[in-house]
Parts: C-alpha cells; structure tokens; sequence
C-alpha cells in the first residue's frame, strides 16, 4: 500500500552560514500494508515529518522512489499529486481546525471543496449555482460525527470543545473523502492522558469498521505500543529498525481511562 524503497531526503541548509545538505530521511525504505497502523518513532529531528510528509507528497524525494497504492508520487503531474492527496487523511498535534466554523461545517470542509474543484468543475458550475449543493455533504459529515461520538456537538464552535474532542472532530473531517490512509502528525501530544485513550480508541475503530491504513508519528512509545502493529525506529534521517509489537498488547491498552484508572487504584495492574 505504502512503499519507500531507499529515499532519501535532503535539504539544503541555509542562515548565515549555510553548509551542506541536511539529509532529513537516508535511504529508507520501508512498507505499510492494507488496514495495518504502522508508527514511526525518534526523536526530535530524527526525520517523523518528513516521512509523513512524503506520503501525501508535500514532500518529494532526493533519491529513492516512493509508491503508494501502486502509484510512484514523483512521477505524478501536480494535479493528479492534488488528486491522489484528497484520497488521504491527515491530522495534526494542533487539530488545525477552522475556528469560526461550527463542528459540522469544519467535518464538511474538505466534501465541500472536493465538489468545487471535481465534479462541479466538469460542469462549469459553483455550488452556489446548484440547488441543494451542501446537502450531501451535511448528511456525510453527520455520519461521520456520530462515528467519532460527536453528533450531539455539531452545531459547536471548536473553542467551546476540549482538546480530544476537537481531535475527533480533526478525525471525522480527515475521513470524511473515505481516504484509505490516514497520516497523523503527533495526534495526542497535547492531550491528558484521558484524552489521549479516547483519541486513540476512536482510531483503533477507524481501522477496525473501515480498514484504513493508519501512520502515527508519536514520540510517546505508550501510545505506539497500544495501537501499532508494528514501528519504524528512526535516528538523525535513518531507519534503524521496525520493531513487532504484540497485538494482544495493543488490545488492551486503550480501554476507557475509567476502567483502566479502577484497574489500576485498586491493584489490578501488570
Ligand atoms: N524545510 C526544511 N528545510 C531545511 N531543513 C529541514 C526542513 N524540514 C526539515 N528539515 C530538517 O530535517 C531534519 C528532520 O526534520 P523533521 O521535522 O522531519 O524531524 P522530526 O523527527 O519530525 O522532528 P520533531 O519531532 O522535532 O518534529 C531536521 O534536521 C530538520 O531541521
């Protein structure tokens, strides 16, 4: 589904006294299959986003050749590389959501946009010209919501939501094009450990009832060993391993923080 095959990425360094090239990924290679949440570790500087990155093709490749779904992204036109982008999801440490947009129109957002630039461009018309044109839309976005648990909060402003909400929220509209790869750029480093679970539940459920495949830059390893399958071990731009990690473990690790806070205060811990 993912495929790097020895890429490479370098940047040239610039300031005051430039020097030469930063190599942020080095010879990587690496694959992702179908339904499998893979995650990719190091530490800071290691190269996480720029892996990432690569994969919607906001990056391209040095060197190396990266294949997603069959296609080679460096051999794309721009405009088919925006048209491969839409097919997959991504969020983010900060949620990037739109703040003086309710819930429902954020989820919206990006079928809103797909209409305007695909189907819509076709036929020479803007949606303000087609009767009923955001109704489709409402209704996805809505289904969408409710997968995530946050129907009831659809009329909300994002500053009235708590940070695992509105990463939910971020969840419904990464998914709401079906994309069949979901890329998530430190989804729960700026959340409790509560919300962490919900954040990462919700994405155990995204794989699980639609099979996405999901990457997860974390640098917080509990949360790689509750969810991944297995982990890319990246250091200064280079893969040093891919760790397995136990999916009986992984399992078990993201039930309700109540439960596991019972479990936990009353000694029934491993
Ligand atoms: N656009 C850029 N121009 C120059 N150097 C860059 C650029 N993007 C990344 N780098 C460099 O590439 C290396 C890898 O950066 P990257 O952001 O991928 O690391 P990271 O592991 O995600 O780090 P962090 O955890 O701090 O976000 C770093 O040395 C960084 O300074």
């Amino acid at each position: 589904m993912i495929e790097f095959d020895q890429v490479t990425k370098s940047y040239t360094q610039r300031g005051a006294r430039p020097g030469g090239p930063v190599h942020a990924l080095h010879e990587v290679s690496l694959s992702v299959g179908e339904s499998e949440i893979f995650g990719v570790v190091g530490e800071s500087g290691s190269g996480k986003s720029t892996l990432l990155r690569m994969v919607n093709a906001l990056e391209l490749p040095s060197s190396g050749a990266i294949t997603v779904n069959g296609v080679n992204l460096a051999a794309l036109r721009p405009r088919d590389r925006r048209a491969q982008r839409r097919r997959i999801g991504m969020i983010f440490q900060q949620f990037n959501l739109l703040a003086n947009k309710t819930v429902l129109a954020n989820v919206a957002l990006p079928l809103n946009l797909h209409q305007r630039l695909g189907g819509l461009a076709e036929r020479g018309l803007g949606s303000r010209e087609r009767p009923g044109a955001d109704a489709p839309s409402a209704d996805r976005a809505r289904e969408m919501l409710d997968f995530v648990n946050m129907g009831a909060q659809a009329s909300k402003h994002p500053a009235q939501l708590s940070g695992g909400e509105k990463q939910r929220v971020a969840i419904a509209r990464a998914l709401v094009n079906e994309p069949d790869i979901l890329l998530c750029d430190e989804p729960t480093s700026s959340l409790d450990s509560q919300h962490t679970d919900e954040v990462m539940a919700t994405l155990l459920r995204v794989r699980a009832e639609m099979g996405t495949s999901i990457l997860l830059v974390s640098h917080e390893l509990d949360v790689i060993r509750g969810a991944c399958d297995r982990s890319a071990i990246l250091e200064s731009g280079r893969l040093t391993g891919i760790a397995e990690i136990a999916r009986l473990q992984a399992r078990e690790s993201f039930e309700s923080y109540s439960e596991r806070a019972r479990k936990y205060l009353e000694g029934d811990q491993e």
